[in-house]
């Protein structure tokens, strides 16, 4: 199969690159001073904040602040992860554009995240998506563990099928497909969509794929092969996971852009921008940028001549 002439990239740095941060609480002006100058490279997604139990999740506590405090763009969509009806009340009055909602394909970790069985998971959706239809907002389902779990290991692609079934017939417009600690290679990766495209179009379908194993953008390429035009990603590629021993954060949002540079894909979103945002977010967490592409280029992405390429290819 082709590759797809253009991708949306869904940027997930202020929610998943950060609800994990370790240390003290992330003041609210770096979420916001970082979701504009995201919204200013050209991304037309921006997943901005979190409605979760404060004592799960204290990184997200002020979602609400965040949405209030961003300037927004037209044009932008500025979602916000929602696990239950409270939490959709939350976003709905702090406007997000978009809400997901967050399952799994394993029983463990569904229980760990979430706190409940995969089907209780997916009853207490339900009045989320009704409630969003009728306010007009659209949900997007996640599945988790799509290419392995840290407590089961192994998940059959038809597990993982069966939950993006279950989301997209309740009404979710698109389904990203996590593979949440990234221990997913290729075939495997195409193999799992496979699975899950024989029950859901494969143009709603995401991919979101963490870096553990450095496989992602293999992964990656893997699966625009099969027809995949949605990539989540995560500038300096934030995050990590609470419940995987190393776990890194979702795939580089540069390092995919340059990808799909090289393959000819537009994005509409501005590689020097990108590289200029990792390099000034990892600076205000005092961290080290995860982009290969913003370390390779020094955070200026302004030295192609002595890697002898131009950032095109
Ligand atoms: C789902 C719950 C709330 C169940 O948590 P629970 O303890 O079972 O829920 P509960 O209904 O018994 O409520 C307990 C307390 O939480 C409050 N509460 C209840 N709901 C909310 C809410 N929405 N917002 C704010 N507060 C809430 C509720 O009011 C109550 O407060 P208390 O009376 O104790 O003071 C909890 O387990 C939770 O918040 N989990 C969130 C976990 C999370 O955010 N994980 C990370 C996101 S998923 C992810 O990163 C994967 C993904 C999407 O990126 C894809 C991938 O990579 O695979």
């Amino acid at each position: 199969m082709a590759f797809p002439d253009t991708v949306r990239l869904v940027e997930m740095s202020p929610r998943d690159g950060l609800q994990n941060e370790p240390g003290e609480v992330i003041a609210t002006a770096i979420k916001t001073g970082l979701i504009d100058r995201l919204a200013d490279c050209g991304l037309s997604h921006i997943e901005s904040a979190s409605f979760v139990s404060p004592k799960w999740v204290p990184q997200m506590a002020d979602a609400a602040e965040v949405l209030a405090g961003i300037n927004r763009k037209p044009g932008v969509c500025y979602s916000a992860l929602t696990p239950n009806l409270k939490g959709f009340e939350g976003a709905l009055a702090a406007g997000a554009n978009e809400v997901a909602v967050f399952g799994a394909a394993s029983e463990s970790f569904t229980k760990k995240n979430i706190n409940c069985t995969i089907a209780e998971s997916l009853e207490r959706f339900v009045p989320v998506v009704e409630k969003a239809r009728k306010h007009g907002i659209p949900v997007r389902g996640y599945v988790s563990t799509v290419l392995g779990c840290p407590y089961e290991g192994e998940i059959a692609p038809d597990k993982v099928a069966t939950v993006a079934k279950a989301l997209y017939d309740m009404g979710c417009h698109e389904i990203s497909l996590g593979d949440t600690i990234g221990v997913g290679t290729p075939l495997k990766a195409k193999r799992m969509l496979e699975a899950v495209a024989a029950h859901v179009p494969m143009a709603k379908l995401a991919a979101h794929f963490h870096d553990t194993y450095g496989q992602a953008l293999a992964n990656l390429y893997a699966v625009l092969e099969e027809g995949i035009s949605v990539i989540d990603a995560s500038v300096a590629g934030l995050g990590g996971c609470p419940y995987a021993n190393g776990a890194s954060g979702n795939v580089a949002s540069e390092d995919v852009l340059y990808l799909l540079n090289g393959l000819g894909i537009s994005t509409g979103v501005s590689l020097e921008k990108l590289v200029a945002t990792g390099h000034w977010i990892s600076q205000q967490l005092n961290r080290k940028n995860g982009s290969k592409v913003g370390l390779a280029t020094g955070g200026q992405c302004t030295t192609p001549k002595k890697l002898g390429v131009t950032h095109e290819q």
